[in-house]
């Protein structure tokens, strides 16, 4: 069905765009234009990256797989104990400190569970999703993941580290949070106030690989405090940096806060269909800057401003378990279930 288009009079922040081709044969003026979007705005456009007929795929196998009957989807819930694989339900997580909701059911599948298919390493799925591990999912995920690594290796060249240092901390060979999402967000009422949809938020991992079809999702752009809206365009993926990029990077690589509201203008009358690949570290891995490999990161982390970015010590499986779990409503005692949910997002007004 033909969807409206992003409205003209509605305001959208310009990404940078960056032609993955030309980063796959090292023009250094692309690689340029990375590493400018990654270390202010931490969002970019990538175009020719040559996913988009896997990227149909993915949203049939979202569809089908929301459209089985609730109850059968709940029989694969991501439960309330920080596992992040599995289906969630609209309403499992708070989208604020006072515990709105939010409105939006997706499917995680591991990318461990992916590349091992038919054997299991973390968890089962839907049959929707079985069906479709051969000839939808696995090629989807190893082309995404192909592309992370592309974007990875030149990240780690470019923080000044020793080859191969930020790639195994990606390494496929450790079990890893990497997971792909599809989700789905349905109309809402004209009056509903409440209109977000997945609350504000910086990506807990390192890369992240979205596909849009309606607008919704929103950047708090550095240096203000108002919401601009990304709008999707045909054919360029948005990618965007989550925490453990800012960690590892002592502050350098940065990692934007997001959320998704109601789509602009006609759009809001459709539902909502996204698609994300996220690259997440091996589930052991420490997230502390690499201060030790780089002298770019140990500069950046003697900053003010980047101390913050030391954790203690963290591994990612930790701080990925902590962060969903404290999102889970059922797992809300108050404001500080919130609190006890957040990254590296820094700014109290967009709590
Ligand atoms: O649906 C989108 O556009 C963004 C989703 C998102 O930010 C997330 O799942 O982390
Ligand atoms: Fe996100």
């Amino acid at each position: 069905m033909a969807l409206p288009p992003f409205p003209e009079d509605i305001p959208a922040h310009p990404l940078l765009v960056v032609d993955y081709q030309k980063l796959v044969e090292d023009d250094a003026a692309e690689i340029e234009k990375f590493w400018h979007a990654a270390t202010t705005l931490g969002f970019w456009y990538l175009k020719n990256h040559g996913v988009d007929a896997e990227v149909d795929q993915m949203f049939s196998m979202g569809a089908e797989t929301m459209s089985l009957p609730l109850s059968e989807k709940m029989t694969f819930e991501q439960g309330d104990e920080g596992v992040s694989f599995g289906y969630k339900a609209s309403g499992a997580n708070a989208v604020d400190e006072f515990g709105n909701l939010d409105t939006v059911e997706f499917i995680n599948i591991s990318q461990d569970d992916a590349l091992a298919w038919p054997e299991t390493v973390h968890r089962t799925y839907p049959r929707t999703v079985n069906e479709r591990m051969d000839n939808t999912i696995v090629p989807f995920v190893r082309k995404s993941r192909a592309i992370n690594v592309v974007l990875l290796r030149i990240l780690e060249r470019k923080l000044g580290l020793p080859e191969g240092e930020l790639l195994e901390r990606h390494s496929d060979e450790e079990p890893s949070g990497s997971e792909t999402r599809c989700i789905k967000s349905p109309p809402r009422a004209p009056g509903d106030k409440n209109t977000t949809a997945i609350g504000a938020h910086t990506d807990f991992g390192s890369l992240s690989f979205l596909h849009n079809r309606l607008g919704g999702l929103q950047v708090m752009v550095p240096g203000t405090s108002e919401w601009q809206y990304v709008k999707p365009i045909p054919g360029h993926a948005i990618c965007n940096l989550g925490d453990a990029m800012t960690i590892f990077s002592g502050g350098i690589l940065k990692s934007n806060l997001h959320r998704v509201v109601r789509p602009p203008g006609e759009q809001s009358k459709h539902t909502r269909w996204s698609l994300v690949f996220f690259t997440r570290p091996g589930e052991s891995m420490v997230l502390e800057p690499m201060v030790d490999s780089s002298e770019m990161i140990a500069e950046a982390i003697r900053k003010p401003e980047n101390a913050g970015f030391r954790t203690g010590g963290a591994t990612a499986g930790e701080w990925f378990a902590r962060r969903i779990k404290n999102q889970r409503i059922k797992n809300r005692k108050g404001p500080e279930t919130w609190k006890a949910s957040r990254g590296t997002e820094h700014r109290v007004s967009a709590y």
